[in-house]
């Protein structure tokens, strides 16, 4: 212990090497400033912090990506979204997030869903890529924000940024294309709601007039093509369809054939659950491209003509104007986004304000109709898989007498497979029409109501 203690160096001795050493660094501090350029004054500094810190400084990188951008739904996490249940079948976790809202099929394997906090490895080009979904709670609405953490070797910063998050927008865009969704608005939380789209009508099995499917084919495939069209004349990429008719004559189904013959997703709003103006553009702002958005019944969705509400939600209902949403369509609409289709149904055009009539609002006005004699055989070939029968010429000539739906047709349609039987009941439904019809006629003849008699007519 004591030769341990005489070997120790003595005091002036440390500090004498501690002031030659301090005299040397600030001289050749003071060399590298005065004589070494700038720039390799900092390349060599670089090199000189990456060889003594690379093996104990994080040399991970990590891209935050939040569910909001400007405002307005982020689509890289939407994309993240979509694509990241691809990867987690193969998670090596204890558990994992499923479930389904197709009620229609309770018994298809449930979707996985992206857990909370969890490690999510993927692979790109032979670089290790961790995704993590988090949550926190914030105190105003929508009370909680979500937000992805993508993170990967500093060094492939730049690879991930200009190639990777393209991958992903292209992957996610594929998957999307395969399974169509609607999309309804939770206004708790303030976003979109998603469920698998399984509407089955394309424009192939609905029953209308062929003039009516080529003309809208035709505009649907122009619309698609048409990017560089709308650039060269100055108009925004969007189209405006207004559908309109009597309950059941498949207003709903042209807006499903529509979306899966363009593949776009349907962003169905109702207007009525819509607070103000403001929230209106939020919402209207957060669809994304190539997408749907479904306004029903717009007759009775915005301001004063909302008359169907009761005294209590009466001042819910006032709040979106018709002014909010004509900007829309006009303004906001043309100012975001691209390549969207806006598709609004009512039971009746006569009810709606002319502002939103006027040419130019809405691109394309259709109206669907009654049952016609093309539109009957078509529905019959549909259900009952034949193209010619006995009854077929009594039920024209009713079908071109009374006013019978689509609707009302195919479901005395699907009562039976039997042709004959499905038909005769047919037969008789159209006759009890056209007895209740002429009655009608009457009552309303003897009583002298004219317009009541002529709008009659015109519905026919
Ligand atoms: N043109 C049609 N071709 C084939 N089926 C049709 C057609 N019109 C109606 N149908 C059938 O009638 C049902 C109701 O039609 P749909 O909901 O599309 O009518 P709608 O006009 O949207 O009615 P509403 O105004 O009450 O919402 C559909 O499920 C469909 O089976």
């Amino acid at each position: 212990m004591a030769s341990l203690y005489n070997q120790a160096p003595s005091v002036s001795a440390v500090f004498s090497l501690y002031t030659s050493f301090s005299a040397i660094m600030m001289l050749f501090r003071t060399i590298f400033n005065d004589i070494v350029p700038k720039q390799i004054q900092d390349h060599i500094t670089g090199k000189v912090v990456d060889f003594f810190f690379s093996s104990y400084l994080p040399s991970r990188f990590t891209f935050v990506i939040e569910k909001e951008w400007d405002s307005v739904e982020n689509i890289t996490f939407r994309a993240a979204e979509v694509y990241l249940p691809t990867l987690l079948s193969g998670l090596s976790t204890g558990n994992i997030v499923v479930g389904s809202s197709n009620l229609k099929n309770p018994e298809a394997q449930p979707k996985l869903g992206i857990p909370i906090d969890t490690n999510i490895t993927d692979e790109f080009e032979g670089i290790h890529l961790e995704w993590t979904l988090h949550s926190v709670e914030t105190k105003n609405s929508p009370y909680e924000k979500r937000f992805f953490h993508l993170t990967c070797e500093k060094e492939f910063r730049k690879k991930i940024m200009t190639e990777y998050f393209t991958y992903l927008m292209k992957s996610a865009d594929n998957i999307l294309r395969e399974s169509l969704k609607i999309y309804t608005y939770d206004r708790r939380n303030s976003c979109w709601l998603s469920t698998i789209f399984e509407h089955h009508p394309t424009l192939e099995t609905l029953a209308i007039e062929s003039h009516l499917k080529t003309r809208i084919i035709d505009d649907l495939d122009a619309f698609s093509q048409g990017k560089d069209y709308f650039k060269s004349v100055g108009r925004a990429w969007k189209r405006g369809y207004l559908l309109y008719g009597p309950p059941g004559t498949g207003k709903s189904s042209m807006v499903a054939a529509i979306a899966n013959y363009m593949k776009y997703d349907i962003y169905d709003l109702q207007l009525q659950s819509v607070r103000d103006d403001g929230e209106l553009r939020r919402i209207l702002t957060s669809t994304p491209n190539r997408s749907i958005l479904l306004i029903e019944d717009i007759d009775c969705g915005y301001g004063a003509s909302c008359k169907c509400q009761t005294k209590e939600t009466k001042e819910d209902c006032e709040r979106v104007s018709l002014s909010g949403l004509l900007s829309f369509v006009d303004g906001l609409w043309s100012s975001c986004g691209e390549e969207r289709i806006i598709i609004l149904t009512t039971n009746h055009k006569e009810k709606l304000d002319p502002a939103l009539l006027r040419p130019g609002r809405m691109d394309i006005h259709i109206l669907m109709g009654y049952c016609t004699p093309f539109v009957f055989r078509k529905l019959v070939a549909l259900y009952l898989k034949i193209d010619d029968h006995v009854l077929f010429d009594p039920i024209e000539k009713l079908v071109l007498k009374v006013c019978v739906t689509p609707a009302e047709v195919t479901q005395q349609l699907m009562v039976t497979k039997n042709a004959d039987i499905a038909l005769k009941g047919l037969l008789e439904l159209l006759e009890n029409k056209t007895m209740k019809e002429e009655e009608d006629t009457k009552e309303i003849e003897d009583g002298g109501d004219t317009r009541k008699l002529n709008q009659m007519k015109k519905d026919k």
